[in-house]
This record gives structure tokens, C-alpha cells and sequence, in this order.
């Protein structure tokens, strides 16, 4: 226990403010939880000081790190992924030595209820993926803080790279005689479950989903990104609410709701700051900004939700001093409050592409 009298610590993830409010919400469902460890975020510069500052109320320690990325945009394409790049960031967890044994966990996680017991787990120790049960799933973990390993993952990452082009299929390569070697490092379900699992086995999740430990938010679409989604009453729903309970109550009061999502729900009520804080140029120049830069991978443009606006955009983006005249008339409209902002001009559509730019 306590090796050295060193602390213990949950870790997690943000390199952008959508993610941070992530880790916001997790860190009050582990107080909640009453947990007797300490809180750690890890942050890349993309997070803003005012996020930052938010952060630092919620969290014990928020440790500065760099961005690493596999930039591995044709594996990322596989899982459709193109943002996951980023996610090499985690295996600066394994610096984090003045720690003796931390529980990882991502930022789409929300801790139900007390697990202070994993710390009891030795590395690595992690539950199955949905998709492929022999790999372990990379969103909860416990580990040991340690240089060296942390070297070995770089290394691996330098000469292989990662078969998903994230850390999950990364960290599977190292660890990999994890489903093999030792029961005991085979987390329970109920401590990473999915929330798609509700629907993909149903008579399963009614039989044990009372006793869910953890809620893993995992794939494109974030409870961050849906105020209005969540019904209730259905099981995936639950959670969803679960989430937004605690965003409600304790993270948006914090903010004084200057928050992002203030500004997406006046956005979509039509309620748009057309010459203050979402006036055109504002907008304009963080999306042309990042659609300049010559190093953005071409999957990152491709692949995803957004085409209409970004393949627009992208355009546009060759000549930036010269808008062509359908930009003009767009932008015209947008001056006069007469945007698409349910469509092409959606707050979903814009934000995606502020969120590549924060990540870079
Ligand atoms: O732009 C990003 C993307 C990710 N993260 C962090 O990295 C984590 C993983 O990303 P996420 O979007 O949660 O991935 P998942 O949808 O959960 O997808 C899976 O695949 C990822 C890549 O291998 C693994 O990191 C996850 O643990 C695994 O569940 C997040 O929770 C954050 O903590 C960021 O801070 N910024
Ligand atoms: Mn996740």
C-alpha cells in the first residue's frame, strides 16, 4: 500500500475546453463519490486560461504536458476517428511519479459510485473492449507511475506506432499478455461500461446495470455535445441525464455561465451576439485559421459529420484573402442575423472546427 507514503491518485485528460468540461463533471461525480485520493488533470496548451482556472477548482493537481499525436490519420480513418490522434497525450500519465499507483480514467467517464477499491489492482489492470474483448478498453486503467514505462511507450510508439492509431491500440501492444496472464487485471464490466452496451445487450445490462461503477461515453458523439438528447427513461438515457445533472448543478454555476454551451443554446435559440462575442470576423477567422495550416491531415478534413461546412470552407481557404462571392453573400447574411445556424451555420459545424484548431 502506498509505497514510499506517496499519494494516490485518479487521472485524466483535457486538450481542449469541450473535453475539459469532461473532466469538470468527472471530478465532481469522484467527490461526490466521496473518494479518499486526489484528483489529477492533465492539460495541453489548447485549453484556455479561463477553463484552466475552472479546472484548478475542481482538481487537486492540473498538470501542464505536451501534445503528442500519432498523426496517424489512416489508422485513425479505420475507426473513423480523425481527432484520436491526440490521445498519445495520456501516456504522459506514466510520468506522473510522485504518485505511488493512480486509476487513468478519460474524460467521457462519470464514476457513479465510490471505486476506491481499483487502487487495490496492480498494472495493468482494465476491463474489456466492446469491440474486441481480447484487447482491453483504454478509457479506465490502473497503473504504475513509472519513467521507464514511460520511455518503453514512446519508444513503441516511435517504431510501431499504434495499430488504431490511438492509445488504446498502443498501450494493447505493450500490455499484451494482459488477457491472458491474470485474471485479477481483468476489470468487472460495471468499471468501464459503455453506454452503448445498454443497447447492444440489453437483457445483460437490465440483469447487472444496477450495479454500474463507472459510465464510459465512448465514440464521436459526447453528452457535452447534446444538452436537449437523453431520454430519461431509457437505460443509455440515464446516464446521459446523470451527466447533465452534475453539469447543471455543479460546473455551469461555476462558470457563470459564460460557458461554450450558453453560447450554443442562445446560438440555437436564434438568440446569436451577431457584433459582439459570435460576430463574423470572430467565427471567421479561428475556422480560416486552422484551415490554413498545411500540416492539418487531409482525413482530418475528410472523414466526419461536418463535410458540408469544412469541403465550403476548405475551398475558400486557398485564396483567404479573396472570398468568393457565395462567402460574401454568407457572410452579408450573417450580418444581418439571417445564418443557417440550425444548418450549415450550425453551433455543432462551427465548433468542430475551433476544436481541430485548439488541438493542434
Ligand atoms: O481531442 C481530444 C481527444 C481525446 N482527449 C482525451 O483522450 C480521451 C480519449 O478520447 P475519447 O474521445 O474519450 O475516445 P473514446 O471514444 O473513448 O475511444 C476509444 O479510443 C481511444 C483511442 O485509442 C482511447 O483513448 C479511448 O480510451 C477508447 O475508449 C478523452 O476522454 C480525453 O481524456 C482529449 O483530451 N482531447
Ligand atoms: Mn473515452
Amino acid at each position: 500500500m502506498a509505497s514510499q507514503g506517496k499519494p494516490m491518485a485518479w487521472v485524466t485528460l483535457a486538450t481542449t475546453d469541450a473535453y475539459a468540461l469532461g473532466a469538470l463533471v468527472l471530478a465532481h461525480s469522484l467527490r461526490q463519490a466521496g473518494t479518499a485520493h486526489r484528483l489529477v488533470v492533465m492539460i495541453t496548451p489548447g485549453v484556455t486560461d479561463t477553463m484552466r482556472t475552472q479546472l484548478s477548482g475542481a482538481f487537486d493537481d492540473v498538470i501542464s504536458v505536451d501534445v503528442m499525436d500519432s498523426g496517424d490519420a489512416a489508422h485513425l480513418a479505420l475507426m473513423s476517428r480523425p481527432e484520436l490522434g491526440v490521445t498519445l497525450t495520456k501516456l504522459h500519465c506514466w510520468t506522473l511519479t510522485q504518485f505511488s499507483k493512480c486509476v487513468f480514467l478519460d474524460a467521457d467517464c462519470l464514476v457513479m459510485t465510490n471505486c476506491d477499491e481499483l487502487f487495490e489492482r496492480e498494472e495493468l489492470s482494465a476491463a474489456p473492449d466492446i469491440g474486441w474483448p481480447d484487447c482491453f478498453n483504454s478509457g479506465v486503467f490502473v497503473f504504475t507511475p513509472s519513467q521507464e514505462t514511460f520511455r518503453a511507450l514512446v519508444q513503441l510508439a516511435a517504431e510501431t506506432g499504434s495499430f488504431d492509431g490511438g492509445d488504446q491500440g498502443l498501450l494493447n501492444t505493450h500490455f499484451s499478455d494482459w488477457a491472458t496472464r491474470d485474471i485479477s487485471r481483468h476489470l468487472p464490466f460495471v468499471y468501464n461500461m459503455t453506454a452503448s452496451a445498454t443497447y447492444t445487450y440489453l437483457p445483460a445490462f437490465l440483469r447487472f446495470g444496477k450495479d454500474v461503477k463507472i459510465v464510459h461515453f465512448l465514440g464521436s458523439n459526447k453528452p457535452w455535445m447534446n444538452p436537449q438528447a437523453g431520454d430519461a427513461s431509457s437505460p443509455a438515457g440515464r446516464f446521459h441525464a446523470a451527466w447533465w445533472d452534475i453539469y447543471q448543478s455543479r460546473v455551469r454555476r461555476a462558470d457563470g455561465g459564460h460557458h461554450f454551451l450558453e453560447q450554443r443554446r442562445r446560438w440555437e435559440e436564434g438568440r446569436i451576439d451577431f457584433t459582439g462575442a459570435d460576430r463574423f470576423d470572430n467565427v471567421w477567422r479561428r475556422i480560416t485559421e486552422n484551415l490554413e495550416r498545411p500540416e492539418q491531415p487531409a482525413a482530418a478534413q475528410e472523414v466526419g459529420a461536418h463535410s458540408e461546412l469544412v469541403s465550403g470552407l476548405a475551398k475558400v481557404s486557398l485564396s483567404p484573402a479573396e472570398p468568393s462571392p457565395e462567402d460574401s453573400a454568407r457572410r452579408a447574411a450573417w450580418e444581418r442575423g439571417q445564418m443557417d445556424y440550425m444548418g450549415s451555420d450550425s453551433f455543432e459545424n462551427i465548433m468542430s472546427k475551433m476544436n481541430q484548431t485548439l488541438k493542434k
